[in-house]
């Protein structure tokens, strides 16, 4: 189980959130949700250990390995989408990359890739890797309804049992990934975090 207690964020001085308490199972999927800016991006970099808070805790995480996709794609460019998941690690990359790209792209370089296609690949090499936390920033950007099914189910298919927590402005992804919905809600106090279902927080 994953617990932020009182976590608080602030850049240059203006507090991003803060009181932020938040539970987390460890094989729950969750669907972080809310307005640009509140800090949705912010809180995850927090939980890979990109950033520190500035007040409060992360219990839970010590030991956990994390995936992640970035909001940005992070691929190299001149390499195949293939070679970008060998560089992580992944022996045998093809077999994720087959089943949600077309198999005429994976010869060339991601370059030459559309934005849908980049995010894909993106979702694949985060799937690819072995961890027990897989966080996704936006992973859907630029994908028609269709693919997004697609991508959603293949998430589902090899999420096995790790915690997922992914950021998503689309409320029918909750429904699809049969997630929970965390809203990151602004409050006068600063921003604060708010579950449409506080009962089932508690029962975490
Ligand atoms: N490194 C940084 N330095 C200063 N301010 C930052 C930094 N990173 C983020 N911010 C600010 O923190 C706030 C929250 O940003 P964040 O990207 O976490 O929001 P978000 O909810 O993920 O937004 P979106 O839905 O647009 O991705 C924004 O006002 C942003 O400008």
């Amino acid at each position: 189980m994953i617990r932020i207690e009182n976590g608080k964020k602030s850049y240059d001085g203006r507090v991003i959130w803060e009181n932020l308490n938040l539970t987390f199972s460890e094989s729950g999927i969750y669907c972080l949700m809310g307005p640009s800016g509140q800090g949705k991006t912010t809180l995850l970099r927090c939980l890979a250990g990109l950033e520190t808070l500035d007040g409060g805790t992360i219990h839970g995480l010590s030991d956990a390995r994390i995936s992640m996709v970035f909001q940005e794609d992070r691929l190299i460019p001149e390499l195949t989408a293939a070679a970008n998941l060998k560089l992580v690690g992944v022996k045998e990359p093809l077999p994720w990359l087959r089943e949600i790209l077309p198999e005429e792209c994976l010869a060339q370089p991601v370059s030459t890739f559309s934005g849908g296609m980049k995010r894909r690949a993106a979702v694949a090499r985060a799937m690819a890797v072995p961890s027990a936390i897989l966080l996704m920033d936006e992973p859907f950007t630029g994908l028609d309804e269709r693919t997004r099914d697609e991508v959603i189910s293949y998430i589902l298919r090899y999420r096995g049992d790790r915690m997922l927590l992914l950021t998503t402005h689309e409320p029918e992804d909750v429904e699809k990934l049969g997630a929970e919905c965390v809203r990151m809600d602004k409050l006068s106090s600063g921003n604060a975090s708010k579950r449409e279902n506080p009962q089932k927080n508690e029962e975490n």
